[in-house]
């Protein structure tokens, strides 16, 4: 069974992001789409991905606007069935809410606080701290505004369980195997932590994308994982 990796297709151009999704697409469920190609080659980017493989495709649009061009905007990308999309908490109770509303078939995953933050970042933003505690303050908001996922750091997702329950997809970004470099990543855990704490899915980027064989990176993080659930079943 395909691993519970969402990998953060995180490239320059629509060609090395296919070569990306095909080396990773048999060891991975999930394939993410950002900003960077989603600005440059909007909905071809998605069929692209998706072409040719059974991997799911998430978009991260980190979408962050007044709740009607929220509206709007997630329900165009509804057309594109992603299997996730994501908004940011911040935008509010009334947000979310619209997004959930405008894509309906889409899981509308909630960023919580984004995992290159530190706690003095987060002083900085004005954001009241630890990040702990601005996670769940924004992961119950967002779950009581009909969320049902949300983005976390995987320091933060046991907590976060035990806060919003079972029903709610964990995803967690800030996923570094161990000695792997952190580079803007602040809050950062292992993916067999990430798996212990109760993440669902995880997102990897670098790590994977940036080896020197990808498809053998996502198979050999995929292989750890399988290898951690059979030790704790
Ligand atoms: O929403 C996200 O996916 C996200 C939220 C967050 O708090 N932190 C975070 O790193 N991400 C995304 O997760 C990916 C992490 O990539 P790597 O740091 O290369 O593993 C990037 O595509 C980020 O945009």
């Amino acid at each position: 069974m395909a691993a519970p990796i969402a990998v953060a297709i995180d490239a320059p151009d629509i060609e090395t992001a296919a070569r990306w999704a095909s080396a990773v697409a048999p060891h991975v469920s999930t394939v993410k789409v950002g900003l960077e190609l989603y600005l440059r080659y909007g909905p071809e980017v998605v069929a692209t991905l998706r072409g040719g493989t059974k991997v799911s495709v998430f978009l991260d649009l980190k979408l962050h606007d007044i709740p009607a061009t929220v509206a709007g905007a997630a329900r165009n990308i509804a057309r594109l069935k992603p299997s996730i999309l994501t908004v940011h908490a911040a935008g509010g109770r009334d947000m979310i809410a619209a997004a959930v509303e405008a894509a309906p078939d889409t899981a509308i995953a909630a960023v919580t606080v984004l995992t290159s933050l530190d706690d003095a970042a987060l002083e900085g933003v004005g954001m009241r701290g630890p990040s702990l505690d601005a996670a769940r303050r924004l992961a119950v908001l967002a779950v009581e505004a009909g969320a049902k996922a949300l983005v976390c750091s995987p320091q933060e997702a046991a907590s976060l369980r035990a806060e919003v329950g079972p029903g709610i997809t964990l995803i967690t970004p800030g996923v570094r195997p161990a000695g792997a470099d952190k580079g803007d990543q602040a809050r950062v855990a292992t993916p067999e932590q990430a798996l212990a704490a109760g993440a669902d899915l995880l997102v990897i980027g670098r790590p994977i994308t940036r080896a020197a064989d990808p498809g053998a990176a996502a198979a050999s993080i995929a292989a750890a994982l399988r290898r951690a659930e059979s030790a704790s079943a």
